[in-house]
C-alpha cells in the first residue's frame, strides 16, 4: 500500500481514502487506492473508460460498499456511515448524467439540495434561501432561475447540477465529468467556476477526460488504470508520465480527449 503525496501541497487534508477497494464479484473496479484531498485545492482523477473513477466517487459518497479500506473526513472515519449521513456531513457530488426534475423550475431544483440539512450547522429557512441565492449567483443562473430544465441548454442544465451540489455549503465537492458533452466555451466556464469555488475555499475532486481542462484546473492529479493508481503529482508531469500516456492517451501524446 502506497501513501498519497498530495500533502506536498501543504495545508490540512479534508478527505482521505486509505487502501480503498470495491470489488463487483470478480471485477476489481477499485483495488487498494490511497488518495487525499487537501483543503481548498482541486484534485483531479484521470484514467481510461472503466478504470474505476466513478466507482471511487461512489465509494467516497458511500453509494457503493467498500470491499476494504477506510474513508476519513475531517479526521474521522466515515466508511460505516449511510450516504445521506455522509451528505449531511458536507460531502456533495454531481453525477455523470443530468438528474433534474423536469416539472420544477431551476430554482426549485437547486433548492432540493437544502433538504439535506447539515448536521453540524443546520440553517434557518431564511439562511437556506440565501444559500440558494448564493449558489445561483455563483453559477450565473440568476436570469434563468424561473425556467424549467427543458427550456435551457444542456450546458446550463449541468451548471444547475453544480449549483444544487454547492447550495448546501459542502465541505467537499466531487464532480463526475461535469463537462461531458459540452463545447469548449462551456467547458471553460465550468473550469472558471471551479477556480472561483476554490478561491472561496471549497475542496474539490474532479473527474474529467479533457486533459487540457485537468491541467488548467487541478492543483494535483491522480491517474488510474484497472482500479489502481499509476501516477500522481503535479498535473503537467502526471500527463507526461509514460504509464499515463500509454494507458490513458493510447498513443503517446497524440490525443487530447479519451
Ligand atoms: N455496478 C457494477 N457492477 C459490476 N461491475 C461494475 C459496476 N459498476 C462498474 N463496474 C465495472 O467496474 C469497472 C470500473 O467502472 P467505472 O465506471 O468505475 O469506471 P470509470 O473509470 O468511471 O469509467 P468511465 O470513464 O467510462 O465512466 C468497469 O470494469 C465496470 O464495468
Amino acid at each position: 500500500m502506497t501513501t498519497s503525496n498530495s500533502g506536498s501541497l501543504g495545508g490540512q487534508t479534508v478527505l482521505e481514502a486509505r487502501d480503498v477497494a470495491v470489488h463487483y464479484g470478480g471485477i476489481k473496479a477499485v483495488d487498494g487506492l490511497n488518495i487525499s484531498l487537501p483543503a481548498g485545492k482541486i484534485a483531479g482523477i484521470v484514467g481510461p473508460n472503466g478504470s474505476g473513477k466513478s466507482t471511487l466517487l461512489a465509494a467516497l459518497t458511500r453509494l457503493v460498499p467498500l470491499t476494504r479500506g477506510e474513508l476519513i473526513l475531517g479526521g474521522r472515519p466515515y466508511h460505516h456511515k449511510a450516504p445521506h449521513v455522509v451528505a449531511r456531513h458536507g460531502v456533495s457530488r454531481t453525477f455523470q448524467t443530468v438528474r433534474l426534475l423536469a416539472d420544477r423550475t431551476i430554482r426549485e431544483n437547486i433548492a432540493l439540495a437544502t433538504d439535506v440539512r447539515r448536521v453540524d450547522k443546520p440553517p434557518t429557512r431564511k439562511q437556506l434561501e440565501e444559500q440558494i441565492d448564493v449558489a445561483i449567483e455563483r453559477t450565473g443562473l440568476g436570469s434563468l432561475q424561473k425556467r424549467r430544465p427543458d427550456e435551457v441548454s444542456y450546458g446550463v442544465q449541468r451548471k444547475v447540477e453544480i449549483a444544487r451540489a454547492i447550495a448546501n455549503n459542502p465541505t467537499v465537492l466531487l464532480l463526475d465529468e461535469p463537462t461531458a458533452g459540452m463545447n469548449r466555451q462551456e467547458r471553460n466556464q465550468i473550469s472558471e467556476l471551479m477556480v472561483k469555488l476554490r478561491q472561496d475555499g471549497l475542496t474539490q475532486l474532479l473527474i474529467e477526460h479533457d486533459v487540457q481542462m485537468m491541467v488548467d484546473t487541478c492543483d494535483y492529479l491522480y491517474a488510474m488504470n484497472f482500479g489502481v493508481l499509476i501516477a500522481e503529482g503535479e498535473p503537467e508531469s502526471v500527463i507526461k508520465d509514460a504509464a499515463v500516456q500509454e494507458a490513458y492517451l493510447g498513443t503517446r501524446g497524440s490525443k487530447k480527449h479519451a
